[in-house]
């Protein structure tokens, strides 16, 4: 298998290779009354979820080709053939993190990859209908496990217990999958959950840091939502490591209120386009609640009052705000909850979003967008009207009755590892 190439250097150069995870069978098993704890708004009907995150791979696969949409699943199952030794260390790991007894242990030693694979996913051994842990239905916003900055990874380190057994699986498959062995030789992953490197604050402020905050606006600016998920301590760690080995040049926290529907910097802000930002204006615009630290390699730091000022003054000076629910209450609520500020970028100009957010596709309209449905865009591709090489200007409306209701968006649903070209 060959070396995947890691690159990204901003939020919108052409999307080349790409992580994803379709909804799995444990989310089927998510009762009401655990869906919080879960992380979850709701139940979901698993067939319709499915359904609507295959139309969003197809899509993806439309632009980047087949083989560069990769599957969370099918990298756990290679790299468990793999590596037998990290195999042994990985359960070891989980095992004792899920407390669970040593038969378990030994039942999962015994499983093919296929099998264990499943296991480690959903949480459940179908063979014998047994309940081995929860399941992780929040694996399929592979963005918030890790992400890139420039030619280095980061192996974030969740907040949230029950996104633990992800972030076991994503260090494994980092670890042992060939195709990205060669980030291991080169020293390019930082793993935010060595303990030795990335220890607690004197204060005991825990190292959390989340993707969904992190954005790479310029291959000298990596912006990080201090949020109810990333604590300004791991920022700052982050940022002395990144500093220390020359992979960017400012790092930015943009201090946002601690709320569920804020959780990400991503749930309310995301760049489509050289100077296009879709976000929610309170926050973002206003700078209600929120204001920036710009921390700079030299040691010296910046403040600003918002976001859109920062954007304005060091980023992108005609930069243009696209604003969720257009700008007004209650919809710009509305939309934002449904994440309507979540857009992954295919090129510049090109992004993906939800067909459930009208108000916000005025606001893409009347910057000058065609919004198009992915069911009305699949079938021109297939009847030869247009090619994707072809699609300029565009925000693509993925189905998302269901996917809606685990909060996050198509910005969350995909861990970008090459950009550009
Ligand atoms: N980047 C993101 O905003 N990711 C969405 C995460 C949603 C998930 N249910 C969670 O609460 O962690």
């Amino acid at each position: 298998m060959s070396q995947t190439k890691i690159e990204v250097h901003s939020e919108i150069d052409p999307l080349q290779r790409v992580l994803v995870h379709r909804p799995d069978k444990g989310t089927a098993r998510i009762s009401p009354k655990y869906a919080e704890e879960l992380l979850f708004d709701d139940i979901v009907y698993l067939p319709r979820m499915q359904e609507e995150h295959d139309v969003f791979v197809e899509v993806l696969e439309a632009f980047l080709g087949e083989g560069n949409v990769l599957e969370m699943e099918t990298l756990l199952q290679e790299a468990l053939s793999h590596d037998e030794e990290a195999k042994k260390e990985m359960l070891e790991m989980i095992v004792s993190d899920e407390e669970l007894p040593s038969s378990v242990k030994e039942l999962l030693y015994s499983l093919s990859a296929e099998a264990l694979t499943q296991v480690l996913i959903t949480g459940y051994y179908e063979p014998e209908d047994y309940f081995l842990f929860d399941p992780i239905p929040n694996f399929i916003f592979t963005r918030d496990i890790a992400f890139v900055v420039n030619d280095h990874l980061v192996i974030t380190k969740a907040a949230k217990e029950a996104r633990s057994r992800e972030n076991f699986l994503t260090r494994f498959i980092i670890w042992a999958h060939p195709i990205f062995q060669n980030l291991q030789k080169e020293n390019k992953v930082v793993n935010l959950n060595k303990v030795d490197l990335f220890p607690r604050s004197k204060k005991g402020e825990p190292v959390s840091l989340e993707g969904g905050d992190a954005m790479l606006l310029h291959p000298d600016y990596l912006l990080i939502g201090a949020s109810e998920r990333t604590t300004p301590h791991a920022i700052r760690s982050l940022a002395q490591a990144l500093f220390e080995k020359n992979v960017v040049k400012n790092v930015v926290q943009v201090n946002i209120p601690n709320d569920r529907s804020f959780m990400h910097l991503d749930t309310i802000f995301t760049q489509i386009n050289t100077r296009d930002f879709v976000c929610y204006k309170p926050i973002i615009v206003d700078g209600m609640s929120s204001n920036l630290d710009v921390f700079r390699h030299d040691g010296s730091t910046d403040t600003y009052l918002s976001v859109k000022s920062f954007i304005e003054a060091e980023i992108c000076p005609d930069a243009r705000f696209l604003l969720s629910g257009n700008g007004e209450s209650p919809y710009q609520e509305r939309e934002q909850w449904t994440d309507g500020c979540n857009l992954v970028a295919l090129r510049p100009g090109v992004a993906v979003t939800y067909d459930r957010n009208p108000r916000t596709e005025l606001s893409f309209k009347e910057a000058g967008y065609r919004v198009v449905h992915a069911y009305d865009l699949l079938k021109a591709f297939k009847d030869g009207i247009i090619l994707p090489s072809e699609v300029k200007n565009t925000i693509i409306t993925l189905p998302s009755s269901e996917l809606s209701r685990a909060r996050g968006g198509s910005h969350c649903m995909t861990c970008p590892i090459e950009r550009g070209g």
